[in-house]
């Protein structure tokens, strides 16, 4: 594998808001990386400076060990902006066929590639429809397809899942998926943690201007320890819970309570003593979530170096 995109204590500010604060890490190709973070915590900053349309006050931004320069280095690269950018009147075929032809294909490599694509994200039939003439979340698909119809070695994607429905969101993280898998470099930004928590297999997290949790999201699920046990109980007792030092509630709404249950204690004899009280109608054992893994790492020690 490559060595992928590298960033190396990146500084930027606008005036004397500072919004990227060092931010440091690694977006390996063949995998698809989610840069998360809340609101304003500086993805699309770090966006643009990898993309070189910002210039950053301090830091280096390299690919495949090589550091890049200016915008002319990243030529060949697909960008999905925040703000969209598609011709409202002109039709979603032709719009493809020129955003292709803007990337230096042929016509007929531009074309082939268009309907190549619109295929893929089930648009097929709307090759002639005007674009504003289409739904918000196939404006979506198709500019989409504006970022990738050069068939671009690394892709960088501001919010691509903003505003989908379930279904959209599961059809473009599988199709980004399939170009990861063949050797593409795929990043995108969001705020919505939990939502991507299951489509990327990496993540960077920044908060602030820097990176607060980076690498694999199961093995930063599992390496916490904590573990979250949810039990849906027919009784509202829960002096029970005192016996257990460290078990922490996360949540008690109705009859369903979540419980996060620290390293050494068995959840088992958590189970069992709930039981010992009254019905315990469901439960469950859970890894806790990329939220909840955020709010502990942006309230607490920050990582300095992420984990590759
Ligand atoms: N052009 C600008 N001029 C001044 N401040 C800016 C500008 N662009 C961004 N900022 C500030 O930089 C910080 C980071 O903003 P940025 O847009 O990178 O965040 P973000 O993580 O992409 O947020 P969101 O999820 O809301 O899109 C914010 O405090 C923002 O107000």
């Amino acid at each position: 594998m490559s060595d992928g995109l590298r960033v190396d204590h990146v500084v930027h500010a606008f005036g004397d808001r500072v919004a990227l604060d060092g931010v440091t890490c690694q977006v390996p190709s063949g995998r698809l990386t989610g840069l998360l973070g809340p609101n304003g915590a500086g993805k699309t900053t770090l966006m643009r400076i990898l993309l070189g349309v910002l210039t950053a006050d301090g830091g280096e931004v390299w690919l495949d060990g090589r550091r890049l320069a200016d915008v002319h280095d990243r030529r060949a690269w697909g960008y999905m902006p925040q703000e969209r950018g598609l011709y409202p009147s002109m039709k979603a075929g032709a719009q493809l066929v020129h955003f292709g032809r803007l990337h230096g294909l042929s016509r007929e490599q531009a074309t082939r590639r268009a309907r190549d694509l619109l295929g893929e994200l089930e648009l097929g039939d709307r090759w002639d429809e005007r674009t504003d003439r289409l739904s918000g979340g196939m404006q979506q698909r198709l500019q989409l397809a504006t970022a990738l119809v050069h068939g671009p070695q690394v892709v960088v994607l501001d919010e691509p899942f903003a505003g989908l429905d379930p279904v959209a969101v599961e059809q473009l993280s599988a199709m980004l998926r399939r170009r990861a898998e063949d050797g593409c470099l795929v990043v995108f930004s969001s705020h919505q943690l939990d939502l991507v928590q299951d489509l990327c297999e990496d993540i960077v997290m920044v908060d602030h201007g820097r990176t607060v949790l980076a690498g694999s999201v199961s093995r930063l699920r599992a390496a916490s320890g904590q573990r979250r046990l949810r039990l849906q109980l027919g009784s509202a007792e829960r002096g029970w819970l005192d016996a257990f030092d460290g078990v922490r509630v996360v949540s008690d709404h109705a009859d369903d309570l979540r419980l996060a249950v620290p390293p050494g204690v068995d959840p088992l004899r958590v189970l069992d003593a709930a039981r010992s009280v009254g019905p315990v109608l469901d439960f469950g054992l859970e890894l806790p979530t990329l939220s909840e893994l955020f709010l502990a790492a942006a309230s607490g020690e920050r990582v300095r170096e992420p984990v590759r």
